[in-house]
């Protein structure tokens, strides 16, 4: 759904990219239209000039929505739901709402940045190749024995209570902790409305 006389939301992505999967869940979730442009990360597009442009970082995901490009997930779905506050992304009780952005963010910063692939490929090549298991599990597991201590009186068939919340989607990356055997825990994440899968 593009407001009238709006452009069409682009999304830049990389289909195995949990911080663009939170992206593409919330705007499914809103019933939001968009394009979808793949970046293959595996194939390093994230570096092409054309792409720095829009995060000088080189990460995914990036939302394009006319003149206003933004490239952090957390930014990205705070935009969004401003910008289109139907099926809310956070929940109204205050406490929650706090509880959400604190999870959230322990995801964004204490748990995410450890399996991103420039890392991955940093202790590989610097510190060497039987090191990058032990070295990100530590990490990621003290990230995860945090979240499990903040959700465990909350959490309902999601993650703090019975609706679907922001913090939900921040959990999606789950699987990806799965290949690297790390400790995980689910409170019923749901993978809703992935689409455009780019298998390339
Ligand atoms: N804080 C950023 C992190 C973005 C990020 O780390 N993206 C990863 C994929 S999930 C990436 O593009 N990695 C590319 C690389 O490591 O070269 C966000 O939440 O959007």
């Amino acid at each position: 759904m593009a407001e009238s006389g709006e452009s069409k939301l682009k999304l830049y992505s990389y289909w195995r990219s949990s911080c663009s999967q939170r992206v593409r869940i919330a705007l499914n979730l809103k019933g939001l239209d968009y394009e979808y442009i793949p970046v293959n990360l595996l194939k390093g597009e994230q570096k092409n000039p054309d792409f720095l442009k829009l995060n000088p970082l080189g990460h995914v995901p990036a939302l394009v929505d006319g003149e206003i490009v933004i490239a952090d997930s957390f930014a990205i779905l705070m935009y969004l739901e401003e910008k289109y506050p139907q099926h809310p992304l956070l929940p109204s009780d205050l406490q929650k709402k706090a509880l959400n952005h604190q999870a959230s963010n322990v995801v964004c910063s204490n748990i995410q940045p450890h399996q991103n692939l420039a890392v991955l490929n940093f202790i590989k090549e610097k510190v060497g190749p039987d090191e990058v298991i032990p070295w990100v599990q530590s990490h990621i597991n003290k990230g995860f024995a945090a979240l499990e201590k903040l959700l465990k009186d909350c959490a309902g068939k999601y993650a703090t209570g019975d609706e679907v919340s922001m913090v939900c989607f921040q959990l999606s990356f789950c699987f990806i902790l799965v290949l690297l055997e790390t400790q995980t825990f689910m409170y019923n994440i749901h993978f809703l409305w992935v689409k455009n899968l780019d298998l390339a």
